[in-house]
This record gives structure tokens, sequence and C-alpha cells, in this order.
């Protein structure tokens, strides 16, 4: 599948011998531009990724994001429809067709909650949490970490089911480090690939000797539990201002307050944000809290909660 394309018109392609009409911009990522186009058969929406590729790594970073998208069918990871790669005037592209999310990110959903001055109400985070944690979990069983999970790669159905995207830092979970050479090539891999305020603090300062595992999926999925409790990441500020997240992810994170959220919310978190990977916990255990909390949430008391 999708190794045909052709360019029919400036508005209209063809993936695998279907066709789709360009219908608007709908963002601009760090390495791609997504659009919105609609299917000539079927009528139906479409996120088109595409991702320029300078060189033949970038082409082979790509495949890989094909490749990754391939490996999974769960209703909390997104699919992929088709993809093709296009070789026009020297520039390479590659294009991934993608069932289109109209709720758009649970950033976007956070941002709009900011802006009205409202929050999150419990029940609802544990449910978005739930899914994160479903889509993770069939992730590291499969033997691969996700590597940049945060709210603006957490795509919203309309009944508010979590789909996680963006799968271009994805690799296998284990990485064994031999050595001061293979930790700096981490570390630099790290820094392009891994979003900083969500990145976990062993991908800082890899060791010469040691495992990088899933369990810096586990530290992200902290960050992202915390923005939804708090409308913003633990180290969105210290970034934007141009302090040291290297050295804040050092210490535990601190829940401002009062918080208004349960103390088994608030103990689940800390819990997961734990500085050493060791001591942190795995999915499955993440996932059993999450169920449980569920199990005993007496639901929302603030009415500014949505
Ligand atoms: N299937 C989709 N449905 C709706 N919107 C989408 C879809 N795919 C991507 N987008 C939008 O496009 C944006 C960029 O997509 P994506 O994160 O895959 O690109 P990227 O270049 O890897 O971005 P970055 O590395 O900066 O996170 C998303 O944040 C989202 O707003």
């Amino acid at each position: 599948m999708g190794q045909s394309l052709c360019i029919c018109s400036r508005s209209a392609i063809t993936i695998d011998n279907k066709r789709y009409y360009f219908i608007q911009k709908l963002d601009e990522g760090g390495f791609s531009y997504v659009d919105l186009v609609e299917g000539a058969q079927d009528g139906r929406f479409y996120a088109l990724k595409r991702i320029l590729c300078h060189d033949r790594e970038g082409r082979n970073e790509a495949q890989t994001e094909v490749e990754m998208h391939r490996l999974f069918s769960h209703p909390n990871i997104l699919s992929l429809t088709g993809h093709a790669f296009t070789e026009r005037s020297g520039k390479s592209e590659a294009w991934l067709l993608l069932p289109y999310i109209s709720k758009g990110s649970l950033w976007s959903v956070l941002e709009k909650m900011r802006d009205k001055g409202s929050s999150m109400a419990e029940s609802r985070v544990l449910h978005v949490l739930r899914g994160i944690c479903e889509g993770l979990k069939a992730i590291h069983d499969k033997g691969y970490a996700h590597r940049d999970l945060k709210p603006t790669n957490v795509l919203l159905e309309e009944n508010d089911r979590p789909v996680l995207m963006d799968l271009g830092s994805m690799n296998k979970a284990r990485i064994e480090v031999r050595g001061s050479r293979e930790a700096m090539t981490i570390q630099d891999w790290a820094a392009q690939r891994c979003t900083i305020s969500y990145r976990a603090p062993e991908l800082f300062n890899v060791e010469s000797h040691c495992i990088i595992d899933e369990k810096t999926d586990i530290w992200s999925l902290g960050c992202v539990l915390y923005c939804m409790m708090m409308l913003e990441g633990p180290y969105d500020l210290i970034f934007q201002k141009g302090d040291s997240v290297a050295l804040a992810v050092q210490n535990p994170v601190t829940i401002p307050q009062p918080c208004s959220y349960s103390a088994g919310l608030q103990n689940l978190l800390s819990s997961i944000m734990v500085t050493n990977p060791q001591e942190r916990p795995d999915i499955n255990w993440v996932l059993e809290q999450v169920k449980s909390l569920q199990g005993s949430d007496a639901g929302p008391v603030d009415t500014n909660r949505v």
C-alpha cells in the first residue's frame, strides 16, 4: 500500500488510486505540514501530514514513522490510511494520510478551559488518562516506546477518546548504552526528538553505561496528567523563563496547594513522577491505579469543572 501517488492538480492528489481534495491547511509541526483533505470516493476528511525529507536519513525516519503506525491497530493509537513518497524538483516528501480528528488535541481542549477559567472534572481526567494508558500499554507490550508523549500529541475524538499520534520519535523501548560516545548520541537524539518540558530526567544526562527504556514515557505521562490537572505542564514555565529544565527535573514535582483534586489522584501523580527510572512504576501499575481511582471517584463537585 502507499507506493503510488500522482499530483493531479494543485488541489487534488491521488494515493493508492484514490483521489483526495485539498480543503485547508491545518497545522505546522516541527518537522511537517498538516493539511485537511477530503476523500473523493468516501467523502471523509483526512489529515495529510507532509514530512520534508532533506536527505536519505530524513526519508528513512519518515519510513520508520510509517512502519510504527503499521505495527498497531488500537483504538487509542492513530491509524494510518495510506502513505506515499514524492520527489519533485529535487525535493523529497513523505505523505502520511491519517483519519482526521476534528476535536483537535488535548492541549487545545485544555487551553480553552484555561481561557474560560474552568478546569477538568476528575472523572474526565481519569477517563482521558485511562485511554492514554491503554494506548501506551499497547506500545510498551510490543517492546516500543513513544518518546514524545505530550498534550499536543494526544488527539481527542468527539466522545473524548484519546488517540496517541505523532509516532515519529517512536523506537525500541530498550536501549543499551555502552560507553560515553553512545550516551552522547542518545542524548543528542533526545534533545532533537523528545520535547524538552516533557523529557524524562535520564535523557538530559545519559549515563555512559545504562539502560534507557519505556520508563521515559511514564515520566511524560506524569507531565500530561499534571497538565490535565493544572492546565499547564509542570516544566512549561521553567522552560518559558529560560531556566534549566534539566536541573528542575532532578527534584520531586510539587503539586500547587490547595489542590481541588482527590488525594488519590495527587498521590498517583507523585508516584509516577519519580526521577530515578528504576523506581518509576510501569504502565500496568499506573493503569491499575487509574481503574481503581475510577471505581472510587465520587464525581465532580465543582460546578466550574467540565
Ligand atoms: N489526524 C489528525 N487530525 C487532526 N489534526 C491533526 C492530525 N494529525 C496532525 N494534526 C495536527 O497537526 C499538528 C502537527 O502534527 P504532528 O505532531 O504529527 O507533526 P510533527 O511535525 O511531528 O509535530 P511536532 O514534532 O512539532 O510535535 C498536530 O499538533 C495537530 O494539531
